[in-house]
């Protein structure tokens, strides 16, 4: 064969395995290649044995609280670098909108919070279960504010701090490791809060939202995309109890609360509800539409971390927790679906003034 011939056939191999193994990308590219995709802080040899611990949580009902940190802080070893390669910073969902890329609905979901709070250049704002920083970043650039972001996993705490050094906003945000159920922070030290789809990992509601308003000045906002089922659940049908189930497997999720408890908890623990709005409604643009990949597109997704396990690139187990993730996609676009679920239940508090509280 002369060189001409062997360069073609091997462009042409190549083209074929990056058309059949190059999965699409996030938005924020990240340097990272496929094989480059780890477990926080899990070992590469404990990934399959710390996977099977995190699947027998949903066997031992009578989990502690403490417990349940535990339980999502290896549930973050294990995907967070997953959901960055794919889906990029910012680990929530928002209503798609037409003629606006998903990056971009995506900011703009996140700018609508520090709208919501009337967030300025003077505050500082707390970013509860922040992530890898994805919107703390977003909403620092937007409004200005200094936002201080807690998460209990150790490893997003470190490639958080790393974007914000790239994005150069490193003067901005700040991130702390720890339990958003016990803040090592001040009273009334934050002139707002926000959390996005974090909150549902909380065992009682009411244990995190009275740490918030603890935390927070008197006469300050906090919002929050809450995780709920909507009124159109009904606990007598199985294939909505399957359904919701399903995302809570496959999400770190104790128990999902329904739409109509959020405010009555934020009541309870001393703040007023100024606003409350199921965001994925219609005229909303639907959100689980980027969760709608073909067959086919997921059995590439298949082939391609069964080949890199089989090769050592990735650690034995990544496929496990990769069939997890596709399962909960099935559960979470059924859940958007029938409408039985949202992602996006929006509830704006205001801490009230002292003599208010008294
Ligand atoms: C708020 C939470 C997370 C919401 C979403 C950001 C994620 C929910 C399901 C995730 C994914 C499912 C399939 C994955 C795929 C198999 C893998 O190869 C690459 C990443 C996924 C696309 C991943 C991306 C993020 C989600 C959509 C919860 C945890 C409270
Ligand atoms: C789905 S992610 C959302 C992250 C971020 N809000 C975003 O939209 O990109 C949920 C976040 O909540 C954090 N979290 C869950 N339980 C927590 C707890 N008890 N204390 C602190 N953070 C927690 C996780 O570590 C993770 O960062």
């Amino acid at each position: 064969m002369d060189t001409i011939t062997i360069v073609s056939i091997t462009s042409l191999l190549a083209g074929i395995l990056y058309w059949l193994f190059g999965m699409g990308r996030a938005a924020e590219q990240t340097k990272r290649r496929a094989a480059d995709v780890s477990f926080g802080s899990i070992n590469s040899e404990k990934v399959k044995d710390k996977y099977n611990q995190y699947s027998k949580f949903f066997r031992h009902l009578d989990q502690k609280p403490e417990q349940v940190a535990d339980f999502v802080n290896v549930f973050y070893d294990l995907i967070t670098d997953m959901y960055e390669y794919l889906w990029g910073q910012s680990f929530h969902f928002s209503p798609s909108i037409k003629g606006k890329t998903r990056l971009e609905s995506t900011r703009i979901h996140e700018e609508m919070l520090a709208d919501l709070m009337g967030a300025n250049s003077s505050q500082k704002i707390l970013d509860v279960g922040c992530g890898v920083g994805g919107p703390m970043r977003a909403i620092a650039a937007y409004s200005g504010s200094h936002i201080v972001g807690i998460t209990i996993n150790e490893y997003q705490v470190t490639r958080a701090k790393a974007y914000n050094e790239k994005a150069g906003l490193d003067e901005h945000c700040e991130v702390v490791c720890g339990n958003f159920l016990k803040m090592p922070f001040e009273d009334e030290s934050f002139d707002g809060a926000y959390s996005i789809e974090a909150t549902c990992h909380a065992p009682k509601l009411e244990d995190v939202y009275r740490e918030i308003f603890r935390v927070l000045k008197p006469g300050s906002m906090y919002v929050s995309y809450e995780w709920v089922t909507t009124e159109l659940y009904n606990s007598e049908d199985p294939e909505h109890v399957e359904i919701i189930h399903g995302i809570e497997i496959g999400n770190a999720l104790p128990r999902l609360r329904r739409y109509s408890d959020i405010a009555e908890v934020a009541k309870r623990v001393g703040f007023e509800v100024v606003k409350e709005k199921d965001l994925a409604k219609p005229p909303a643009g639907v959100w689980w539409s980027r969760l709608r990949k073909t067959k086919f597109s997921n059995w590439k997704k298949r082939m391609m971390v069964m080949v890199l396990e089989k090769l050592g690139f990735v650690a034995k187990g990544t496929g496990e927790v990769q069939e997890m993730l596709l399962r909960t996609i099935h559960h979470l676009a059924r859940g958007g679906e029938t409408g039985i679920f949202t992602p996006m239940h929006m509830i704006l508090c205001r801490k009230p003034e002292k003599q208010q509280q008294a």
